[in-house]
């Protein structure tokens, strides 16, 4: 049974957490009829977190199902039902068949459109919670397969650890052998890129003379899944892989800034994360983390940086509201 949370309007609250992504290795493909790419991602989750809070709304003063969002970029996510969390509630309580009033509250711990799955965080986080709320008792695939109607990320931000991702990014094979725990700084940039943008920005590049070419293409798979095998940092940042780079680059050249600082830093290896614009920079322990962090931050390329760690657990409910996720 869910834990019952009062709130002052008498009302029964669940609370999940979900984690961020980064993607070790993206391969991106071609174009699909559905204004798709296919993907061969090695998605990995990482210790920041996106907390939800879905509650039945008992009182009558009550708003009607609302969304309130809090914590840094707060302001850059949307509050009505476009909102991925809302839309993760509103399609597991139209599956319940109830009408039941459930009021959402978002704290934002992931960057908002920083290519590390914020709202895809919130839509994951949304779903465990509802499904435990309404009681609908959905096994881990079930609630995949409604996280896929979502996003291509969501599905992944419930699975969490280090997983293949193919398709667009829905279809997932867990990567259990990669347990080795992997330190690395977050730069954050100022302002955000939209996903399909970069995406588009990448056709294009591929479209111009020479581009398919020219650019360099993420290739396979292989040499990083083996490599997560082992222990030693320096062989996966190594085999570390982003076709996306050159859009987010394209599209943010001061962001070339940002990896510069990184690399002159004595990180093993820095790149965009996802599409961008967020830069992470793979150490070889938490020490150098630190040092790279000191170092990144002090020559004022990043508007924020971050420490984190890898990989971690997917989207589960907590206890206590302020309880630390699972690691
Ligand atoms: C860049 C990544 O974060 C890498 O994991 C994902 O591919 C993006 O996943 P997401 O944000 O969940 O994206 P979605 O909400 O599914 O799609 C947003 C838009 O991104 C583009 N998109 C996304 C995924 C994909 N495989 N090909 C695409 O071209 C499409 O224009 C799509 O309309
Ligand atoms: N909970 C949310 N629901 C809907 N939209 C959101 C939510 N959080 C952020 N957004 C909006 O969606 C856009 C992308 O935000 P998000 O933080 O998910 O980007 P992202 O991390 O780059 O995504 P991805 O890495 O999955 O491509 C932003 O414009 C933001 O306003």
């Amino acid at each position: 049974m869910p834990r019952d949370v009062s709130t002052p309007a008498g009302a029964r609250a669940v609370t999940a957490v979900a984690p961020a992504k980064i993607n070790l290795h993206l391969g991106v493909g071609d174009l699909r009829a559905d204004g798709f790419h296919d993907l061969l991602t090695v998605y990995r989750a990482v210790d920041l977190w996106e907390r939800v809070t879905v509650a039945l709304v008992d009182g009558d003063d009550a708003d009607d199902d609302e969304v309130v969002v809090t914590g840094p970029g707060a302001d850059q996510v949307p509050t009505d039902r476009t909102n991925l969390a809302a839309r993760a509630v509103d399609l597991l309580r139209s599956e319940a068949g109830t009408d039941a009033r459930l009021s959402i509250r978002i704290v934002k711990g992931v960057p908002v459109a920083g290519g590390m799955a914020g709202g895809s965080a919130d839509a994951a986080a949304a779903l465990v919670a509802t499904d435990r709320l309404l009681g609908l008792g959905l096994g881990r695939a079930a609630l995949e397969e409604r996280a896929a109607r979502l996003g291509s990320d969501v599905p992944f931000c419930i699975r969490g650890g280090t997983a293949l991702g193919t398709g667009r990014g829905e279809t997932l094979a867990p990567l259990l052998h990669a347990r080795a725990e992997q330190h690395l700084v977050v730069a954050l940039a100022d302002g955000g890129l939209s996903t399909p943008v970069v995406f588009a920005e990448l056709d294009r590049l591929r479209g111009e003379p020479g581009g398919a070419r020219e650019l360099p293409g993420a290739g396979g798979v292989e040499p990083l899944v083996e490599a997560l095998a082992g222990d030693d940092p320096a062989r996966v940042a190594g085999v570390l892989a982003n076709d996306l780079e050159p859009a987010a680059l394209s599209l943010m050249p001061a962001l070339r800034r940002t990896l510069r600082a990184g690399a002159e830093a004595g990180a093993l290896h820095g790149m965009v994360s996802g599409s961008g614009p967020t830069c992470l920079f793979f150490c070889a322990d938490r020490e150098q983390a630190i040092a790279v962090a000191a170092e990144v931050s002090e020559t004022g390329v990043a508007r924020e940086v971050r420490l984190t760690r890898g990989p971690v657990a997917g989207a589960h409910v907590i206890d206590n509201p302020q309880q630390t996720p699972e690691q």
